[in-house]
């Protein structure tokens, strides 16, 4: 955890009962695990979406695959539904998160495309 975090951080001190407030950061204590996996599980996934854009730009093909991302949103909503969770939600947060890979896929290609001219130029 970072040193500077202080998990009783709130705006609501002295607006509620001590009990009341102990009772909060203690279940805020499992948000703050859960959210510390989030960070984590999406860093993996980052690192493995940078080797598809190497392995992409590698064989000149396209950032996006659309085709691939209908199948996942499908997945997700119907997991989502099994989950309990909003499948709207589901859907808006992949379509977020596959919005900045495609970004850094394209930044990828550009370099490499870049690299290939510099190569061509010497
Ligand atoms: O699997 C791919 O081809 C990827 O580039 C990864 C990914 C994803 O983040 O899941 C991102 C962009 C594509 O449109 C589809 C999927």
């Amino acid at each position: 955890m970072s040193p500077d975090y202080d998990p009783h951080a709130s705006s609501l001190a002295g607006t509620a009962d001590a009990d009341v407030l102990e009772e909060l950061y203690a279940i805020r204590g499992s948000i703050d695990n859960i959210d510390a996996s989030l960070v984590y599980l999406l860093a993996e996934r980052f690192k493995f979406t940078q080797r598809v854009g190497r392995l992409k730009a590698r064989h000149a093909l396209p950032p996006s695959d659309p085709g691939r991302e209908a199948a996942q949103i499908e997945r997700l909503q119907a997991l989502a539904r099994d989950a309990d969770l909003e499948p709207e939600f589901a859907e808006k947060f992949l379509t977020f998160i596959i919005a900045e890979v495609i970004r850094h896929h394209r930044a990828i290609a550009a370099d490499r495309t870049g690299a290939d001219a510099a190569d061509a130029d010497a």
